[in-house]
């Protein structure tokens, strides 16, 4: 008899198989272990001890891929997962990771085999995700319960080592945020430059939000912070606060507030649960109710049913509430058509304008692309656009520079009034 034969029979065995089982894991291992000692009293009298992870839980993932580093050598059954990863030169290679297919197989940990069996109920839908219910379901002989806080959190550790170094996006798919594409490579705020000190400015008043949380609890006042960046398009806004996240070391919760299907109570319900340590992005706020009125003419099925109210927003954002800094980032380009409501103190208590590029940007622009020796072409280079009176955007400009990235710097500066051609 095979361990899995032996496993599956014993768990399915009247006398032994009332094994442990609970659901809805948290990743918080404090969760997990109140959840153990309330049902300890069950397992004590068995031989076995089972742990259920959903699919909807967030350790899900991170058990299918910490099983298959550590235990796939010992199963023959394993599906494929595709995933995109970023190397250091910005090359995006196609890598597979193997993980236990639908079935039961058995490893080893710290001297204890244990049974892996993962489900999928073909009948049963996730109605939020639409895909279908899956579990995972470990066994071990005895009633260690310990092995299992071990397991979860090295499958955290194994999550977190991936991620080091990156940014994290989140989507939003029905009630829940859901990282969405490959975690991307940190882009340090020096990159993107912005006029002079605004950079500073955003992220010094950042750190100080997020060290004073006592501050704002001895206050009563909620511990969140609004920023709007606006301006003109390819200035730097979305890529700024990318870059901001990675130095914060938080993840970015991306909102489409145009979103069908959005209502307020489904904003509502993600604002309040977004991951700890996110920035939540609406981006293009001004879009968000504009759109709304313009496809008001193009009527759907769909018209009434599913989009937010502008009262409705400004009440999520003041009931955003969180011990946890939660920071909310808008961006528009166009600050006139928001409405004084949106953006007065307290929804949002930083407004920056990030605009088209002055003479300190263009020469750090410069020398960021040519080299820091070159100093003097930059200044030529920036006093030369400043001086033709035309508003140039920095994504122009880098655009520019790519274009003639094999040229010398001083042939740049040359060219430099073909930058408006195009
Ligand atoms: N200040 C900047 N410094 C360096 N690169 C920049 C800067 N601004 C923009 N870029 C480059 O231009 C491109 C577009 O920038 P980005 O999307 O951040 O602009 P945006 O202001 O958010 O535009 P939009 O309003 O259209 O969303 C990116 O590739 C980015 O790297």
């Amino acid at each position: 008899m095979t361990w899995t034969e032996l496993l599956s029979n014993l768990s399915t065995n009247p006398y032994f198989g009332a094994g442990f089982g609970l659901f809805g894991v948290g990743a918080s291992a404090a969760i997990l272990r109140k959840g153990l000692q309330g049902a300890s009293i069950l397992f004590r009298r068995h031989l076995m001890i089972t742990l259920e992870v959903p699919c909807r839980d967030k350790s899900y993932q991170w058990l299918l891929k910490w099983i298959t580093v550590k235990g796939a050598k010992k199963t023959q059954h394993l599906s494929v997962e595709t995933s995109f990863l970023q190397n250091d030169n910005g090359q995006v290679k196609t890598s597979y990771h193997f993980i236990p297919s639908i079935g039961k197989h058995v490893f080893r940990y710290k001297n204890n085999w244990i049974q892996v069996e993962r489900t999928r109920e073909q009948q049963t839908l996730d109605i939020q995700m639409g895909v279908p219910w899956e579990s995972v379901t470990l066994t071990a002989f005895g009633n260690n319960k310990q092995i299992y806080f071990d397991i979860l959190e090295e499958a955290r550790q194994l999550a977190l080592e991936a991620t080091e170094g990156k940014t994290l996006m989140y989507t939003a798919m029905g009630s829940e945020w859901r990282p969405f594409g490959h975690p991307r490579r940190r882009r340090p705020t020096t990159s993107v430059v912005l006029d002079l000190g605004i950079s500073e400015k955003i992220i010094a008043d950042c750190n100080d939000f997020i060290s004073n949380s006592l501050w704002y609890t001895n206050r009563g006042i909620p511990y969140r912070r609004g920023y709007l960046l606006y301006g003109p398009p390819g200035c730097g806004k979305s890529s700024f606060i990318t870059a901001l996240a990675g130095e914060l070391e938080y993840g970015i919760c991306l909102l489409n507030l145009s979103e069908r299907g959005l209502t307020d109570d489904r904003l509502n319900h993600l604002l309040n649960v977004a991951p700890e340590q996110t920035i939540i992005l609406l981006e293009d706020i001004d879009a968000a109710f504009v759109s709304r009125e313009s496809t008001l003419q193009q009527k759907s099925a769909y018209d009434g049913l599913n989009r937010i109210t502008f009262s409705g927003l400004l009440n999520c954002l003041d009931g955003v509430a969180s011990t946890e800094a939660r920071i909310v980032f808008m961006t528009t380009n166009y600050i006139d058509r928001l409405d004084p409501a949106l953006i007065r103190p307290g929804r949002i208590d930083l407004k920056e304008y990030i605009g088209y590029c002055s003479q300190y940007q263009l020469e750090e622009m410069f020398k960021n692309f040519f080299g820091e020796n070159e100093t003097l072409k930059s200044v030529e280079f920036a006093q030369k656009l400043i001086a033709s009176s035309r508003a140039v955007s920095p994504a122009q400009v880098q655009g520019f520079f790519m274009k003639h990235k094999s040229s010398s710097p001083q042939h740049v500066v040359n060219c430099c009034q073909s930058i408006w051609e195009n």
